[in-house]
């Protein structure tokens, strides 16, 4: 039998987070997530979903039209077929993105697959679940990311940025957590410290605002 996944939804949108913000974008939401981000905008993907083959998804994905995709939840990496259809993407040609939230191992991920790995910091409420091994597979094209709630998560993300010389090894991205930390204030800490990290707001929300499917 071949493998499956339980997919919440299967998207087009504007890439709104990380290097590739404003490409279109297919988005693959697969269902899930073994943590509980206090500040999560996506608690909709924690239950139900499709069940749907690989070739399904990459077909669906395929008719869309568009290079970039986009897969994410949810967790990804706690279904383990996510890792094969990553695989399949890159051999279909997409140019492939990884959202994970650094909880679960990313060592089997496709070098062809671009990570984006958040490092969850203390106000989330799963900084325990940072997965420190992961720092070691992280390739230049990767993206580390913190998002942020408040001054203590700002700046216990500034020392691990420091700590395990993160900007000399791929983009470093601090994210406000949207309807929270005001963004203008996490720019000016960023400007104040002169930090090497690549400040970014979810350009989604800015066009749709905090809807599923978006
Ligand atoms: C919904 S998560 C799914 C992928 C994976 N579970 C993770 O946490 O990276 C995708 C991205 O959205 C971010 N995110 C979730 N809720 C947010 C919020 N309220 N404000 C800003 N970013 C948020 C996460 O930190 C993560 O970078
Ligand atoms: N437009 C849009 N861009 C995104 N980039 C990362 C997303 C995610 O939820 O992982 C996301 C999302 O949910 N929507
Ligand atoms: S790890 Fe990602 S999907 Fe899971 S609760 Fe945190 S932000 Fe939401
Ligand atoms: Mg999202």
């Amino acid at each position: 039998m071949s493998e499956t996944l339980k997919i919440k939804e299967i998207f087009l949108s504007i890439q709104g987070e990380a290097d590739t913000a404003g490409w279109p974008t297919v988005f693959v939401r697969l269902s899930g997530c073994p943590l509980r981000c206090r500040w999560c905008d996506t608690a909709y993907a924690f239950q139900g979903g499709e069940r749907l083959s690989l070739e399904a998804v990459v077909a669906r994905v395929g008719d869309y039209g568009v290079r970039h995709v986009t897969v994410t939840g949810g967790e990804p990496l706690a279904q383990p077929a996510c890792l094969a259809l990553l695989t399949r993407l890159a051999d279909a040609g997409f140019a492939v993105s990884l959202e994970t939230s650094g909880a679960l191992d990313v060592s089997g991920v496709d070098p062809r697959v671009v990570k984006v790995m958040d490092l969850k910091p203390p106000a989330s409420g799963e900084a325990a679940r940072n997965r420190w091994e992961n720092l070691a597979f992280l390739q230049p094209a990767d993206q580390v990311k913190f998002v942020i709630a408040d001054r203590g998560d700002y700046e216990w993300s500034r020392e691990q940025v420091a700590r395990h010389a993160l900007a000399g090894r791929c983009q470093v991205l601090f994210s406000p957590v949207a309807g929270e930390l005001p963004p203008r204030r996490l720019a000016e800490w960023i400007l104040e410290d002169r930090l090497p990290v690549r400040f970014q707001l979810q350009l989604h929300k800015l066009l749709w605002g905090d809807q599923p499917g978006r």
